[in-house]
């Protein structure tokens, strides 16, 4: 699906990350964990840019916009699926198809705010699953998230897991819980100052192999 080659990516010359190889195969269900500042937004950014065409990026900056509605900012997952005239018209007369599908979305994701509700009035875990359906609405194959479950409680995150990750025939996903990694995805690997120092199926990988990425262990009690 993605074959990287000698990459360094950086900011203004300086490097931040760099690796030799690293493939992305259809199909899998890829974690991504390391230190906050390790470089695995960078990487993810990078990834994304290359699987565009076929991939929903859920960043770790949502870029909502607060004094639109919930229905207007996941409709935004769908613009470039339309011509711009039809995207006007719908955004200014939200039509029925669209809405029942962004509501029936919303469900999926425990959202039950009232589609009208503007998103400034939301919270934290709200605006993350507003973000979120945004994402699902682009309907593509690849789902990329930038710890996009971070402001949700353990279970309802493992819920919303499952449910992605029923919609994507591939899942590559940063995120800081020890147990969601290990238990959802097919794959782990461990970036540290700029460099993939693990790269592992996780049926090789117990708890400890991830001791050292300072994962949060929040949801051991509920796997
Ligand atoms: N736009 C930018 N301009 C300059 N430096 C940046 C920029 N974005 C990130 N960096 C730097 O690149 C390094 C890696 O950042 P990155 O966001 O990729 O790390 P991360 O592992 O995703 O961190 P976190 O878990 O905190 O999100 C950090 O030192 C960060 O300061």
């Amino acid at each position: 699906m993605l074959h990287l080659q000698h990459l360094s990516l950086g900011y203004q010359g300086r490097q931040v990350f760099g690796c030799d190889s690293l493939s992305f195969h259809r199909g899998e269900r890829v974690a991504i964990v390391g230190a906050s500042g390790a470089g695995k937004s960078t990487l993810l950014g990078h990834i994304h840019q290359q699987l565009a065409a076929e991939a929903a990026l859920c960043a770790q900056a949502q870029g909502l916009v607060d004094g639109l509605s919930v229905f207007h900012n996941v409709y935004m997952g769908a613009l470039a699926r339309h011509h711009w005239s039809y995207n006007l018209l719908n955004l200014a007369w939200p039509l029925a198809g669209h809405k029942s599908a962004i509501r029936a979305l919303c469900d999926e994701l425990e959202l039950d705010c009232p589609l009208t509700t503007a998103v400034g009035r939301l919270s934290g875990g709200q605006r993350q699953r507003v973000a979120l359906a945004r994402a699902l609405y682009q309907n593509k194959d690849i789902f990329i998230g930038d710890e996009p479950l971070s402001a949700l409680d353990p279970l309802m995150a493992q819920r919303l897991l499952s449910r992605i990750q029923a919609r994507h025939h591939s899942t590559i996903m940063v995120l800081h819980n020890k147990q969601q990694a290990l238990n959802y995805f097919d794959r782990i690997i461990g970036i540290a100052e700029g460099r993939v120092i693990l790269d592992s199926p996780t049926a090789n990988l117990d708890a400890s192999a991830l001791d050292s990425f300072y994962l949060d262990t929040a949801a051991d009690a509920t796997s």
